[in-house]
């Protein structure tokens, strides 16, 4: 059995952890940091000393600039078009693992592997992703538009350890740098709010100046800073004081007007998606329910889902679901909380 394997090292402690569990594994296991933006290198510094202490060959491959046309970019047009992004969705499914499988074919292996808190489990001859051990950090939701070519080569040594598992098991062996990291949170390339982001990234003359916020009704509230600022379902930070709790129920870029309602106003029981994928059709479409998140944590609604004359996915939402943004991700499972695919919100 061939036992080669290419696996994305960030430098982070869980790329760490799934080198050394690789290598238990018995893998010839070669390292590679995709430098996605301007870190200053650090990751791949981290990255090539731990390579250098496990004798396992590392090279970094300069990805910026995919990352900054399929990722980046992609991020600040959706927004300015009036829809919330899914960039780690977008990153791992279009980028990462299909770059990742591409540098193993250029050196003949077969098996590429990350970091991910995901398993994976073979059905019917099909793979599809299955939660991890450790539920408060499953990564599954961000993976479903993951084919059958990238699926069958997926190593995932992460998947059965919980992450004090993980630091545990770095201290064991002694890297107790590794043991101590940080997480990583949030967006990779916008740690910050989205918002100063976007200022920083857009220039100034595309981005919308002051507009109305109106209530559902029509009424005038009062100003906000340009419709990209917003995000359906939001909450806070709206510099606007009523006397009850209102929520962007939807922007409007035509007329840069962001509309402001109840919670109760913001439930739908349907949402239409595209670009969807789907590990077997026949067990989402038309085949009863299905459970539907478009969170990442704390959300699971039934839904029936089928297929329109557009090629579309139409959902219906048995639990109506509040705060439902286009152009963010739905991810479809089995009660057992196999990964069934996806799709881009409407
Ligand atoms: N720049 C990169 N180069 C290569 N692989 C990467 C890179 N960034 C992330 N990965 C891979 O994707 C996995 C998931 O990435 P994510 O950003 O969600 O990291 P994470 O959970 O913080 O993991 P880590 O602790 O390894 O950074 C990582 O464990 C790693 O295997």
């Amino acid at each position: 059995m061939e036992k080669r394997v290419l696996l994305g090292m960030s430098g982070g402690i869980d790329s760490s952890v799934a080198a050394m569990k690789l290598q238990e594994a018995g893998y010839e296991v070669t390292g590679v940091t995709l430098r996605l933006h301007d870190d200053g290198g650090r990751g791949a510094e981290e990255a090539a000393r731990l390579a250098d202490r496990l004798g396992i060959a590392h090279f970094e491959y300069d990805a910026r600039e995919a990352f900054e046309a399929q990722v980046v970019r992609y991020f600040t047009e959706e927004y300015l078009a009036g829809r919330t992004p899914v960039p780690c969705t977008v990153c791992n499914n279009r980028l990462k693992w299909p770059l990742l499988a591409r540098l193993a074919d250029e050196r003949g292996i077969r098996s590429i592997a990350t970091g991910h808190y995901v398993r994976k489990v073979c059905h019917d001859g099909r793979w599809y992703i299955a939660p991890a051990a450790d539920a408060d950090k499953d990564q599954s939701f961000f993976l479903w538009g993951l084919k059958q070519d990238i699926l069958e080569r997926m190593l995932l040594p992460m998947g059965d350890l919980t992450k004090v598992e993980a630091r545990a098991y770095a201290a064991c062996r002694g890297f107790q740098r590794v043991a101590v990291k940080k997480d990583s949170l949030g967006v990779c390339f916008c740690p910050m709010d989205y918002r100063a982001f976007l200022r920083r990234a857009v220039p100034a003359d595309r981005l919308p100046g002051r507009g109305a916020f109106l209530y559902e009704n029509g009424a005038f509230l009062g100003w906000h800073e340009g419709y990209p600022f917003y995000t359906v379902g939001q909450r806070r930070g709206l510099g606007i004081h009523l006397n009850r709790a209102v929520y962007v129920k939807k922007t409007c870029r035509e007329r840069n007007e962001v509309v402001l309602a109840p919670l109760a106003s913001l439930y739908r029981t349907e949402m239409w998606l595209k670009d969807w994928n789907l590990v077997d059709e026949a067990r989402v479409l038309g085949s009863g329910t299905v459970i539907v998140k478009i969170r990442y944590r704390k959300q699971a609604n039934r839904c029936l889902v089928s297929r329109t004359d557009d090629d579309r996915l139409h959902v219906r939402l048995l639990d109506p679901l509040e705060a439902v943004a286009s152009g963010q991700a739905a991810a479809f499972y089995d009660a057992e909380g196999l990964l069934l695919g996806g799709g881009i919100i409407l």
